[in-house]
């Protein structure tokens, strides 16, 4: 049978699985906290539940979008910063691997979907805008807020880029808009112009949004089957119900993360062998590292794509200071083959490779690596997902939300929360000028003498 797995046997010299086995009755409180309710961050649980919760009635509204973004244009700008953009980002990248070289060739009338607001780099928005000359262009502004100063100000240049092409009344069929229900200068305007909205519910965090309007609408304009990765969320969601860590793998990364936490180790790497998986890592950092790094507490989250970063990042996994674990994504299957050429000569001595699956050396390439990291003294587990498709990517999701809520309580912080990630916009706003920060911008100048 198919299913995501956690393995940490290959690791036995360094953690054993009786060591996991001990945290049952930590597993059992955190368990507790989230099923029941009263931990803290209560009131953001609505992922929980989410997708055995799907509204069908939304879920059609999202499919008829999507298919009206792909009649009328050629290209979706996707604006969104953090969770109400790394979701969606890791979905289409996973599985439209065509997407990283630029178009989806071959394929008739393929809508191309495109980010902004994702930083403030000036060059970035500059290209993208003379880019879309020529193109038909629609938008999906998203953010929960409302109020995030990336996404709000590339959304000025974009809509007034839309307005310019095709007039103010075209152009409100052109904007799509995800935002809270009720509040935020977003919906405020999304309600004045007229645009088609979508709702993050309130009870639902950025970083845990990827199966609402925030994760559905690009992914199916982008031609995914959003039907898919909701049904292999909720497989996760009935498989991943029980406390018991034997039966329970997204629990025993839970606790593997949490043993090697209280060992000293504060660094995972999540590591994959397949380029496609770069923005499910992106978005798996900002899972984990908003969930549990606070308090002066929690792992450092990273993430290392091989065999490339083996040959850059790879000496200090193996020999740097021993603060490092891994947990290694494994694809069973590769959808394509590529073979080694035979080329008639062993002038390159890759005669022994000939007519080899490229698929097969990069897997022996992840079984010697996990070796030598073993051996170098790094902990690695590996998370063995069957395929590439949207329904195990959706199960993947559900499985990482859901194993740090868990580590998150057994850290013992709010997992829901993000109060750390206000310091710096506080300081930008001052110093950009915002009115009624004024004092703050006199004890900013105090301090670092400018
Ligand atoms: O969706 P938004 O409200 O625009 O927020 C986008 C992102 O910005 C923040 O600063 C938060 O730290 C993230 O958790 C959030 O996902």
């Amino acid at each position: 049978m198919k299913i995501i797995d956690f393995d940490i046997s290959q690791s036995a010299s360094l953690i054993t699985d009786d060591s996991i086995q001990k945290l049952q009755p930590h597993i059992n409180l955190a368990h507790q906290l989230l099923h029941e309710k009263t931990g803290p961050g209560k009131e953001y649980l609505g992922w929980l539940e989410l997708p055995s919760k799907i509204n069908k009635e939304e879920i059609e509204r999202i499919k008829e979008a999507a298919l009206a973004i792909r009649e009328q244009s050629d290209v979706l700008v996707v604006i969104g910063i953090g969770g109400s953009y790394l979701g969606a980002r890791a979905v289409l990248e996973l599985l439209q691997p065509s997407r990283l070289f630029g178009t989806q060739k071959g394929r008739a009338k393929e809508l191309q979907v495109v980010f902004a607001g994702h930083q403030m780099d000036a060059d970035y928005l500059y290209h993208l805008k003379h880019w879309l000359k020529g193109k038909e262009f629609s938008i999906n502004v998203i953010s929960k807020s409302g109020t995030t100063t990336e996404p709000a100000i590339a959304f000025r240049i974009f809509r007034q880029l839309l307005e310019e092409r095709y007039g103010d009344i075209e152009s409100r069929k052109r904007i799509y808009v995800t935002t809270d229900a009720r509040k935020g200068a977003l919906k405020n305007l999304a309600d004045e112009k007229g645009y088609q909205s979508f709702i993050i519910p309130d009870d639902v965090g950025g970083r845990y949004s990827v199966f609402t309007p925030v994760g559905t609408l690009p992914i199916a304009a982008a031609g995914i089957d959003i039907d898919e990765l909701l049904c292999g969320a909720a497989k996760a969601e009935k498989s991943l119900e029980t406390p018991c860590l034997k039966s329970n793998a997204a629990y025993r990364y839970a606790a593997y993360r949490s043993f090697l936490y209280q060992q000293g180790k504060s660094i995972e790497i999540l590591a994959s062998f397949d380029s496609q998986y770069h923005y499910l890592c992106e978005w798996w950092k900002q899972l984990f590292g908003e969930s549990e790094g606070k308090e002066k507490k929690g792992i450092f989250p990273t993430s290392l794509q091989y065999t490339t970063d083996l040959h850059s990042m790879g000496q200090y996994v193996q020999d740097g200071r021993r603060i490092v674990f891994e947990t290694v994504i494994k694809t069973e299957e590769s959808k394509e083959s590529v073979l080694v050429p035979d080329t008639g000569d062993n002038n390159d001595g890759l005669e022994y490779l000939k007519n080899k699956e490229l698929g097969m050396i990069n897997n022996k390439a992840l079984e010697g690596t996990i070796m030598a990291h073993i051996d170098g003294g790094v902990p690695v587990g590996i998370l063995s997902v069957p395929e590439k498709s949207a329904f195990w990517i959706g199960y993947l999701m559900y499985f990482f939300q859901k194993s740090c809520a868990i580590s998150g309580y057994m850290l013992g912080v709010n997992p829901f929360d993000q109060p750390g990630v206000e310091d710096y916009k506080r300081n930008m706003f001052s110093l950009l000028g915002k009115p009624g920060t004024e004092q703050l911008r006199q004890e900013l100048e105090v301090k670092w003498k400018k």
